[in-house]
């Protein structure tokens, strides 16, 4: 039985997934590792899914944002090095120790409490990678003496291992390489003073997609890929350098709910924007704003039928939208694809992101728990996970 209701999905092609990784081995130096970041759900991707396929791939281990994401892999069976990029509230530190998670850090007060809580009940040891700010502003130490200080909290601490140190870039997929170079200067003012201070340094990281890209000599111990493991480039720049050729894991397909052709004028959805002309068809697809596919490419986004590019005709409701077929006859239970490729016509994650003001990043984060994700391998279908219906 086919385990959704809805014929409306998203693809997963697991083979982009690997050659996308193993572009990257490719690109780096050899003694560089993959850290795989498949936070906020891989991207959409699906965080298991994509997490078992890097690492079966070669990646040596895996990044998210929340504790709670790497709570979903553990419970999936994944046993391979994870690390929480994010803050994590030190109440939730048995939690981590349980879980055999690394955590970032760059508090003294956070290592001491945490260190107290797992001393407490004796709990297992956990791997600390120290984030550094080296320019992001966001999380992590903004001095040498900051960094030392952390760094001595932590070697005072019984449960606490220092594995890590990082720093993430702001501006690493722009032409002008001002700021990186920047940080990627003090990132390193950063190792010599730990050195100076004759420490040991664990493993080292700074790269990101764009910066794997742009800097692969950067790379020190691994580097944290995201974006580019799902086959999507941090930027228009990045993709027209082309230094790396990566192909796109994901599509959005729906298959047409209701078809109806205009004997006589008619106007189409909320508002009534939209006035269908004569002899015109009106395709209904069963998918909308509360899946993630957004509001704003009412009127604007447009939808791929037969190889052919249509727009879609008056506003995206909650789960419907329609487009215009023009005169193409259609039939109820036609594929359309929403996002990805038909024939020689693709409609990419970047061209939505275009017409939706924003960046490639967030078009397949948007993408909820209403549609189920097909996972597939030589073009066929090996798995399916639907978020609604599975737990
Ligand atoms: C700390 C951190 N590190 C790495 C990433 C992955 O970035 P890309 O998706 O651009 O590769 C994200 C992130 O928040």
């Amino acid at each position: 039985m086919k385990s959704f209701c809805r014929d409306t999905w998203v693809e997963v092609d697991l083979d982009a997934i690997r050659a996308n990784l193993e572009t990257f081995k490719r690109h780096l130096p050899e003694k560089t590792g993959i850290m795989a970041v498949v936070k906020a759900d891989g991207y959409g991707h699906g965080a298991v899914h994509v997490g078992k396929e890097a690492l079966a791939g070669g990646a040596d281990s895996l990044a998210v944002a929340l504790l709670d994401e790497a709570l979903i892999l553990r419970r999936a069976g994944i046993t391979a090095p994870i690390l929480v990029l994010g803050y994590t509230p030190v109440e939730s530190i048995v939690t981590a120790s349980e879980l055999e998670v690394e955590l970032t850090a760059y508090s003294v007060e956070w290592i001491t409490e945490a260190n107290d809580i797992l001393q407490k009940n004796d709990h297992k040891p956990i791997g600390i990678h120290v984030k550094t700010d080296t320019g992001m502003g966001r999380l992590g130490v903004r001095t040498k003496e900051d960094l030392l200080a952390v760094v001595d909290a932590l070697e005072e601490c019984s449960k606490l291992k220092w594995t890590g140190i990082f720093t993430h870039f702001a501006c690493a997929d722009e032409p002008d390489t001002t700021h990186v170079r920047r940080q990627h200067d003090l990132f390193q003012s950063f190792l010599q003073a730990l050195r100076e201070a004759n420490k040991t340094l664990p493993s080292v990281h700074c790269c990101n997609t764009a910066a794997a890209i742009a800097f692969p000599d950067w790379g020190y111990d691994t580097i944290r890929l995201g974006i580019g493991l799902y086959g999507l480039y941090p930027s228009l720049y990045m993709k027209e350098r082309a230094e790396v050729i990566l192909a796109p894991a994901l599509a959005l397909k729906t298959r047409i709910a209701h078809v109806k052709k205009a004997d006589e004028p008619f106007t189409v959805s909320y508002g009534a924007t939209y006035a269908a002309k004569p002899d015109e068809w009106i395709a209904t697809l069963p998918i909308g704003y509360a899946d993630g596919y957004s509001r704003l490419l009412s009127k604007r986004g447009e939808v791929l039928y037969n190889g052919s590019r249509y727009p879609i005709a008056g506003r995206v409701c909650m789960d419907q939208i329609m487009v215009s077929l023009n005169s193409t006859e259609a039939a109820v239970n036609d594929e359309v694809v929403l996002y990805g490729k038909q024939g020689d016509e693709e409609i990419s994650l970047d061209e939505i992101a275009d017409l939706l003001g924003t960046i490639n990043y967030e078009v397949p984060c948007m993408l909820n728990y209403r549609i189920p994700r097909l996972y597939l391998r030589d073009q066929k279908v090996t798995d399916v996970f639907h978020p609604l219906t599975m737990k």
